[in-house]
């Protein structure tokens, strides 16, 4: 069986980086029917973020908190219930076994999906080595896709440059979401395993998420609705 096909305009996720709540406000007002999914990290959601997305939730949009979440099994789980009870799309928790075992037992029988992160898209093969990992990122990826397929996780959270791998382990029905995705001609920033988004949809991602180059953009809409084009024409 295979992962049911995301609504097309559900491939593209907002990644709500934003210092306040008006600010995200402004931009959801400005990105209007042409964005379904945003994602709410640590800038908006320690600004209030949260009821925000109660907020869009009930506006019919859907909402992906990226938290991250590392902890022991108990505060996990409890975590993941209250995220759950919030009624938020996706969720992200660092893919460590325990970890990921606690998140998928705290969500229950809800609809919340549970993405497991596999190596930051900020990380080169340096940065890894400079955390301690011996083994490089191909490797580090492709044993937590594989210990988190044996957990039965939802979906990964990989650069766009692992997600023809991760596909070939993960198997189909689970969801692939690849943040590090830059239009041509965009700025890197911080990311250092980039791609494009019709390279990201290619390679096997299932939904994109993209922050600065949409929310810093001078016009959103027209940066979203590129985006969104150019993931059609590569489905
Ligand atoms: O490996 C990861 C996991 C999460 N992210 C998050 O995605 C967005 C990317 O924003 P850009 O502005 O498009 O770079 C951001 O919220 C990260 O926290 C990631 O980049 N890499």
């Amino acid at each position: 069986m295979s992962l049911p096909v995301p609504d097309p305009r559900d491939r593209l996720i907002v990644a709500l980086d934003l210092p306040s709540l008006r600010a995200a406000e402004d931009i959801v007002s400005k990105l209007g029917d042409t964005v379904s999914f945003y994602k709410i990290g640590y800038e908006l959601g320690f600004a209030g973020g949260l009821g925000f997305a109660r907020e869009l939730i009930g506006e019919g949009k859907k909402v992906f908190i990226d938290f991250k979440l590392h902890d022991i099994g108990n505060t996990v789980a409890k975590g993941v219930a209250s995220v759950a009870h919030m009624g938020a799309s996706f969720l992200t928790v660092h893919a460590y076994p325990q970890t990921m075992r606690a998140a998928m037992e705290g969500k229950g029988a809800s609809p919340l999906r549970i993405l497991a992160v596999t190596v930051l898209t900020s990380y080169d093969e340096a940065d890894l080595a400079e955390a301690g990992y011996a083994q490089g990122v191909d490797a580090t990826v492709r044993r937590r896709v594989e210990q988190a397929g044996e957990i039965g996780i939802d979906g990964i959270v990989c650069a766009p440059t692992d997600a023809t791998m991760v596909r070939e382990v993960l198997g189909p029905r689970r969801a692939i979401v690849t943040p590090g995705v830059r239009p041509a001609g965009s700025a890197a920033g911080d990311q250092k395993r980039i791609a494009t988004p019709a390279v990201a949809i290619r390679a096997g991602a299932d939904h994109l998420v993209v922050g600065r180059p949409i929310v810093a953009s001078p016009d959103p809409a027209a940066a979203a609705r590129a985006v969104q084009a150019e993931i059609a024409a590569a489905l």
